[in-house]
């Protein structure tokens, strides 16, 4: 079998929401879909109403085919700082065509304010590896470990578009989605994460830099996370560029459109456009724009998130244990 989901940007496309059907009769919730983590959570009628804010719930009292796992429970911190726990349910989860009967569906008993102020998301959607399952004492399978087994094949691939929907697709590579060929490389999955090492990266149309960049795919995570030397490079060929720590980030002067940043998958180069770039704007008095490419510093690694990701068609193969970047 294999499977399509349509997935829309937030404003800004800070964050990407992806439809998904829990429980019987089914209840619809719109939840983000994070390569960078491994739990399956969602809002639930098990919170206290005041840390809701518009967000749709799970209510497992309300699903003939909901069993509540006895004893386990789950706590997550996030990158951001952001977190959320609670207990746990299996039910049926299903996306587009493809159903797991039996999923582990983390029902939140508390959020933090980042989520709540996040009033059209309604979770999250763990597709990283599930050795970091957050849940105790038994971590669960993500959706796409219970799932790829009857996949065609053992693969996602993500097609994230800027301020347009874009899909994920599962268990089959579309050629109509990309063009030219699909630069593959080796994934380090120790931490759990869609990890790689790019070999280097350009500014512009200038010479390549060869400089080992290890990192994850992250689809949670919105900017384009780099080491500071790489990143200070980028905006030194940018008049105007400074890092503001008010905004917590490097701003620019959002005309001229400034440097692609282009950064290697192994023979191959993915190439992030100028525009990209410009992620928002960080002030309205002088027209200067927030960095869509901002520093690593604090996390121990890079990620490559929307930013890098929306340039390209990606492949997350967990038979071949490699990510394959293409053009589109
Ligand atoms: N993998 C990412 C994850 O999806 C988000 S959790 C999140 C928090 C608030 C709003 C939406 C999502 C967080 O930022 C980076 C890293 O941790």
């Amino acid at each position: 079998t294999t499977g399509t989901i349509a997935t829309d940007p937030e404003k800004h496309d800070v964050e990407y929401l992806t439809p998904i059907s829990v429980g019987t009769p089914s209840q619809d919730l719109v939840v983000d879909f994070d390569t960078g983590s491994s739990d399956l959570w969602v809002f639930s009628t098990e919170m206290s109403t005041s840390d809701i804010k518009g967000q749709t719930v799970y209510d497992p009292n309300n699903s003939s085919t909901s069993e509540k796992v006895q004893g386990s429970t789950w706590k997550i911190t996030y990158g951001d700082g952001s977190s959320s726990s609670g207990d746990v349910y299996l039910d049926t989860v299903t996306i587009g065509n493809l159903t797991v009967p039996s999923q582990a569906v983390e029902a939140a008993k508390k959020v933090s304010s980042e989520f709540t102020d996040d009033s059209h998301n309604d979770g999250l959607l763990g597709l990283g590896f599930s050795a970091i399952n957050a849940v105790e004492p038994t971590p669960q399978n993500t959706f796409f470990d219970n799932i790829k087994g009857s996949l065609d094949a053992p693969l996602f691939t993500v097609d994230l578009k800027h301020g347009t929907p874009g899909s994920f697709n599962f268990g089959y590579i579309d050629p109509a989605a990309y063009i030219g060929n699909i630069s593959w490389t080796p994934v380090d999955s120790s931490q759990g994460y869609w990890g790689f090492t790019s070999p280097g990266y350009a500014v512009g149309t200038g010479a390549f830099r060869n400089h080992s960049i290890s990192g994850i795919a992250d689809t949670g995570t919105t900017l384009l996370l780099l080491p500071k030397s790489v990143v200070s490079a980028y905006y030194k060929e940018i008049q105007g560029a400074q890092y503001d720590s008010d905004q917590g980030g490097y701003i620019f002067p959002c005309s001229p459109t400034p440097p692609d940043f282009v950064f290697g998958v192994n023979k191959g180069i993915v190439t992030v456009p100028g525009d990209m770039v410009s992620y928002a704007p960080a002030d309205s008095a002088n027209q200067n724009c927030f960095g869509g490419i901002q520093t690593d510093t604090g996390i121990g690694f890079s990620i490559f998130g929307d930013v890098a990701l929306k340039t390209s068609f990606v492949v997350f193969d967990a038979g071949g244990l490699q990510l394959g970047w293409a053009a589109k």
